[in-house]
C-alpha cells in the first residue's frame, strides 16, 4: 500500500530582529521538505537597489516612484536560498550596515509593500509541497490564512548577544550599540502605518530567550506535525 504524501502546509514565522526567524525557518523547512522564503531579504534587496541607483532613502515619494523598477527574485531551497536583483546575486550586498540602517525606511513605503507582498503571495502559491515564510507581517497581512503562525520573541539582551556572536572578528562588537540598533529598527518596523511588525491574533508565541536554536526548531517542527495530523 502506498503512503500518502504529507499535505502541503503554509507556515508563517514572524517576530522582531534577532529572534531566530531565519535560522529556525530554514531548518524547519529543510527537515520537513518545505520551501523557504526570507522576506526580509526581499526588502533588503529593494533597499540595496535604491542606494545603488542614487534614490534618496529618506524620500518616500522618490522610493514610491522607483519601486516598480528592480526585478527581485528569490530562490526558495532552504539548503541554498538565493536573492537576485535584476539578475545580479545580491546575497552579500544586502547584509551591509548601510542597507540594515536604511531598510526600515524603504520597507515602510506603501508602494514598496504592495509590490513585495504580491511577489511573496505568488511565491507561496507556487510552493506545491508547502513553504515556511518568515518576516514581520506574514501572519497578519501576507498570508492571513496560513495553516500555522508562529511569533518568535527573545529579550533584547539575548538578541544583541546573538547578533554580536555573528559579527565577531568582522566589525565592532559593542553590545550596547548592537542592542540600541535592533531596538531602533524594531520600533520603526512596529510603528509604521502599513502592515507593521505585529503578532497575529491566532499566532503561537514562542519566547526563545532561554531556548537553544535546536529546541526552537524542534518546537516548531512539532507544531507543524500537530497541524498536519489534525488536518488528516
Ligand atoms: N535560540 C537561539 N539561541 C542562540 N542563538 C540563536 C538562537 N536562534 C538564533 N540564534 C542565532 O542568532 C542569530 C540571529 O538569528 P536569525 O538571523 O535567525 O534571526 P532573525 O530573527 O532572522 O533576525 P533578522 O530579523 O534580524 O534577520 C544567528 O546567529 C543565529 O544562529
Ligand atoms: N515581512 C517583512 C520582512 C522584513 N521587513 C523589513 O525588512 C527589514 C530586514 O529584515 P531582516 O529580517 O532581514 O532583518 C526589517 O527590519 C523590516 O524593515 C518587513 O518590513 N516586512
Amino acid at each position: 500500500m502506498e503512503t500518502a504524501a504529507p499535505s502541503a502546509v503554509i507556515v508563517a514565522i514572524d517576530g522582531p530582529s534577532g529572534t531566530g526567524k531565519s535560522s529556525t525557518s530554514k531548518a524547519v523547512a529543510a527537515k520537513l521538505g518545505l520551501r523557504y522564503l526570507d522576506t526580509g531579504a526581499q526588502y533588503r534587496a529593494i533597499t540595496w537597489w535604491m542606494i545603488t541607483n542614487g534614490i534618496d532613502t529618506d524620500d518616500p515619494h522618490a522610493i514610491a516612484v522607483a519601486a516598480g523598477k528592480p526585478v527581485i527574485e528569490s530562490g526558495t531551497d532552504p539548503a541554498a536560498p538565493t536573492i537576485t536583483v535584476d539578475g545580479l546575486d545580491a546575497a552579500g550586498p544586502i547584509r551591509t550596515q548601510e542597507v540594515t540602517s536604511k531598510v526600515s525606511a524603504v520597507s515602510a513605503v506603501p508602494e514598496v509593500r504592495a509590490l513585495i507582498t504580491e511577489l511573496q503571495r505568488s511565491i507561496a502559491a507556487q510552493a506545491e509541497g508547502g513553504i515556511v515564510v518568515e518576516g514581520r507581517d506574514i501572519g497578519t497581512t501576507v498570508l492571513p490564512d496560513a495553516d500555522l503562525k508562529i511569533f518568535l520573541t527573545a529579550s533584547p539582551e539575548a538578541r544583541a548577544a546573538r547578533r554580536n556572536g555573528e559579527l565577531k572578528g568582522k566589525e565592532a562588537t559593542d553590545l550596547a550599540a548592537t542592542q540600541a540598533a535592533l531596538i531602533k529598527r524594531d520600533a520603526a518596523d512596529s510603528g509604521r502605518k502599513t502592515s507593521p511588525l505585529a503578532k497575529a491574533g491566532d499566532a503561537v508565541e514562542v519566547d526563545t530567550t532561554e531556548l537553544t536554536l535546536d529546541q526552537v526548531i524542534e518546537c516548531v517542527v512539532t507544531l507543524v506535525e500537530e497541524k498536519r495530523a489534525a488536518a488528516e
